[in-house]
């Protein structure tokens, strides 16, 4: 069986798809989203699948898609940020390298901006990121085995943190 080389988790606006390409760059692998997993496998954007069918659904085709990286993917594997939510998820992630991108509440904010495509920030975006960083920030430090400071940090900056940690 396969096994991504590191797996990165944190909340939205932490960097997993910026930094996960990069990192995968840098090493010579391919990277892999689960995002984009779950949007090719449902033929629609991950916030269409929100507004259309539900939060629920969306995290029922997320778990299948994580289970299914998680096993067959060799490179970098950046999950989407309420992936770790699911116990089952979080069962599988013990096996794995995982990285926790760690983000302030207002670096957050700033690299979400009023993006469109994170349909959880629907309404207030800055105690909205509160609450999730809040809530979520435990469940990331218990799944992960690295944890990287992203605030005021370049993306190449954390690549090399996390290559060093890595090794
Ligand atoms: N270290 C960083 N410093 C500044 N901006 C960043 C950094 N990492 C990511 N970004 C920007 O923040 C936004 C969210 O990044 P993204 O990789 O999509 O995060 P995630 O996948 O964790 O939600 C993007 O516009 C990206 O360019
Ligand atoms: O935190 C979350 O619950 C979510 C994060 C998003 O991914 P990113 O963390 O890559 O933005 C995406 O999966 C969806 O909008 C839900
Ligand atoms: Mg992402």
């Amino acid at each position: 069986m396969t096994h991504p080389l590191a797996v990165l988790v944190g909340p939205m606006g932490s960097g997993k798809s910026t930094v996960g390409a990069l990192l995968a760059e840098a090493l010579g692998v391919t990277a892999r989203d689960t995002d984009a997993d779950v949007e090719r496998l449902a033929g629609r954007e991950v916030s269409d699948i929100f507004v259309e069918s539900g939060e629920e659904h969306f995290r029922a085709l997320e778990k299948q898609a994580v289970a299914e990286a998680l096993a067959t993917h060799d490179g970098v594997l950046s999950l989407g940020g309420g992936a770790v939510l699911d116990p089952d998820t979080r069962a599988l992630l013990a096996d794995h390298r995982v990285v926790f991108l760690r983000v302030g509440l207002s670096e957050a904010v700033k690299r979400v901006g009023l993006g469109t495509g994170r349909p959880l920030l629907l309404g207030n975006v800055r105690s909205r990121i509160k609450a999730l960083l809040d809530e979520r920030a435990p469940i990331y430090a218990s799944v992960a085995d690295v944890t990287v400071d992203t605030d005021q940090r370049t993306p190449e900056d954390i690549v090399d943190e996390i290559r060093k940690a890595l090794t």
